[in-house]
């Protein structure tokens, strides 16, 4: 080692004329080459801001594909499997919760000098974020509509609403393993928000009085109340953001702003998982 330079060594391969190489492999050129700053003349801290949105959209991308991944574990009885996505999501919606943080040094000024170059787009149009949505169960056919003139987004998102959930599917591994899920709830309409049926209520009692017994769902009920915990986290940190970046400024996709976010905290997808905890007595009774 000289001059604090590492050698590179020989064998390290430098032609990559008929060879896949790291930006080929990765799609580096498309990738690096979609930012499009719209601000005139050009404000530095709108990069920072593109940035912070596509890399939490690549994560949604794989949020998607993960809990797809995991309805279809649940679907053929692979609760292993579905686990592993469950865990994988987590740190997903960690990771993304976390780098609020990079966005939060946006002051309102700097944002204030390029905002009004953002038109009426908003991320109220995440098609990713409502896929994530509607996978955990907030489906709602009026979030369609700001889709009507992009016809596959619109179409993915129908497809969706169609669809079981997370927790329908989880639901109907219960019933398969013998647990009491009434047949109406199985046979629910499922283009429909869930809302909270008390029925399983004792399902979930069941599980929780005993988890030795069913380890393994136990386990399932406990992630999916960890998922639902970090979306708030995410929902509650942008919240923040926004507030601290345009106070109670109405919103450029035209809702009231922080009003409006501040409803999403109410929403709730396992109402059920929650609700159980009302009912679980240790041997003194309370
Ligand atoms: C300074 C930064 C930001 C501000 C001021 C802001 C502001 C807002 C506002 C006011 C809304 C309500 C809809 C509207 O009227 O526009 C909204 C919705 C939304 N924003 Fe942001 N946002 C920011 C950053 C982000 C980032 C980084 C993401 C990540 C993808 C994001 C994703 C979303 C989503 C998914 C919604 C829809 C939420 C819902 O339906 O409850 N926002 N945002
Ligand atoms: N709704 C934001 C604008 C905004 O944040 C935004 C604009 C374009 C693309 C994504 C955005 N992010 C989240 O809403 C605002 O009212 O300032």
């Amino acid at each position: 080692m000289s001059g604090n330079t590492r050698p590179i060594e020989a064998s390290i391969r430098t032609d990559f004329r008929d060879e896949m190489d790291y930006g080929s492999y990765l799609g580096l050129d498309a990738l690096l080459s979609a930012q499009h700053p719209v601000s005139d003349p050009p404000h530095h801290d709108e990069l920072l801001f593109i940035i912070q949105h596509q890399t939490t959209e690549l994560w949604l991308k794989l949020v998607v594909h993960e809990l797809r991944g995991v309805r279809r574990f649940l679907d053929s009885d692979d609760l292993p499997r579905a686990l592993k996505g469950l865990a994988r999501v987590k740190h997903i919606q960690r990771t993304i919760t976390e780098q609020w943080s990079v966005l939060a040094t946006l002051t309102p000024s700097e944002y204030a000098e390029f905002r009004g170059s953002l038109g009426q787009s908003s991320g109220f149009q995440s098609h990713q974020y409502r896929a994530v949505e509607f996978l955990l169960g907030n489906k709602h056919a009026g979030m369609l509509q700001v889709f009507r003139d992009k016809p596959e987004i619109h179409a993915q998102l129908a497809q969706l609403l169609q669809e079981p959930t997370v927790y329908d599917a989880f639901l109907r591994l219960l019933a398969r393993r013998g647990h009491a899920v009434p047949t109406e709830i199985l046979d629910r309409d499922v283009t429909q928000a869930w809302t909270e049926h008390p029925e399983l209520i004792a399902v979930f009692k069941t599980i929780y009085e005993d988890p030795h017994a069913y380890w393994e769902l136990y386990e399932a009920c406990e992630d999916l109340v960890d998922i639902e915990d970090a979306f708030q986290l995410w929902r509650f940190r942008h919240l923040r953001t926004v507030q601290r970046t345009i106070g109670f400024k109405t919103g450029t996709g035209g809702s009231s702003g922080v009003g409006f976010l501040k409803r999403a905290l109410d929403l709730t997808f396992f109402p059920e998982l929650i609700s159980v905890r009302t009912e679980i007595d240790g041997p003194l009774g309370v």
